[in-house]
């Protein structure tokens, strides 16, 4: 990815070291802070963008302040043509992650079924912090809508076993803050799309309803079942949906693939967990203990006692679950 060649390399008190990612609220670099001696991660948007994402953004993480495992707004401002927001400076994405291990299999082995990329233990750890993560955004108001890969980073060491979520240009709060109304259910016109292609809700993407608590549950329980099953979702297979024929592809896919035949040769709570969002209420809170416990006691049963912490490269496989972990990747 490249650095946008516009940005001054110095933004007011900030040293541009490195370009991290670019996406549609603008381009974010870990920066310097000249004076505090101090590094941050700085996204970047220009003035007369139209999008009013890093205001939003802005908002969200001020509610947000002191969640476990949400960066901390450190900082926002102007300068000349750019606007930008320092966030706490993390680690690596679980997509950058899952795509290092997503290389293609070389020798005798290409011909074979993709294998399961991530282990069960890992994916159980994931979805422990993620439904915790979700659980205390719910808890101050706020959805996130854009749940994807790219958008859970670990932190850095010495807390490279906490998953983050970032990125809250999309996101919304579902109730009234004075009244604690709850957001009115709506169906929503073929408009803009909101959030990502490959792991939105079939609610929203398919039914174009407006998002709630169960279309983020719904992302997290897509982003599980993609790490887990061999060669990922079925709809991810031709990559980014650039294409028309590729977005009807993905659209047609997500709306007609039955649970039980997505998460056919994996544990039955993750189809139970997909299940489980689609049937929510609009307006319903979802069972976050529930969930989490019940992650929690599948990696019991298969041998994996302490999965809070997220472990990368993940730790050799106990005796019991060699077995286990060689069906799921068959
Ligand atoms: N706090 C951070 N620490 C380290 N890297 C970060 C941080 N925030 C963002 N990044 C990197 O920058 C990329 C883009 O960030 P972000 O998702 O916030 O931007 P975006 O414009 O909303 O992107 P998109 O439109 O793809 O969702 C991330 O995928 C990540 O690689």
């Amino acid at each position: 990815m490249s650095k946008p060649k516009t940005i001054p390399r110095v933004l007011g008190e900030y040293w541009l070291e490195e370009h991290l990612g670019t996406g549609s609220s603008g381009s974010v670099f870990k920066a310097y802070h000249l004076k505090k001696h101090t590094r941050v991660a700085l996204k970047v948007q220009r003035k007369t963008l139209t999008n009013a994402h890093l205001d939003k953004e802005k908002i969200a993480y001020s509610l947000l302040r002191t969640c476990k495992g949400i960066p901390t707004l450190r900082a926002t401002g102007a300068i000349g043509r750019w606007k930008y927001l320092a966030i706490g400076l993390l680690g690596p994405s679980l997509e950058s992650l899952y795509q290092k291990d997503t290389k293609p299999i070389v020798g005798f082995l290409t011909d074979t079924k993709p294998r399961a990329i991530m282990d069960l233990r890992t994916v159980c750890s994931i979805a422990i912090q993620l439904i915790s993560r979700v659980q205390s955004i719910h808890d101050r108001g706020v959805l996130h809508r854009d749940i994807h890969l790219g958008n859970c980073l670990v932190g850095l060491p010495p807390d490279e076993g906490t998953i983050y979520l970032i990125d809250f240009a999309f996101s919304n709060c579902y109730e009234d803050p004075k009244t604690g109304q709850h957001i009115p259910y709506q169906q929503r016109d073929q408009g803009p799309f909101v959030g990502n292609y490959f792991f939105t809700s079939k609610n929203v993407h398919c039914h174009l309803k407006e998002p709630a608590r169960r279309d983020d549950m719904e992302a997290v329980a897509l982003v599980l079942i993609h790490l887990l099953i061999p060669g990922g979702l079925p709809w991810t297979i031709y990559g980014d949906p650039h294409a028309n024929a590729i977005m009807d592809f993905v659209h047609a896919s997500k709306c007609y693939t039955l649970p039980e035949d997505l998460c056919r040769g994996i544990p039955s709570e993750f189809k139970d967990f997909l299940q489980d969002c689609r049937q929510l209420k609009f307006t319903a809170s979802p069972d976050y203990d529930h969930w989490k416990n019940t992650f929690r006691q599948l990696a019991q049963t298969h041998g994996f006692s302490n999965i809070d912490r997220f472990i990368w490269p993940p730790p050799p496989l106990p005796l019991e679950s060699t077995k286990t972990s060689l069906r799921l990747s068959l």
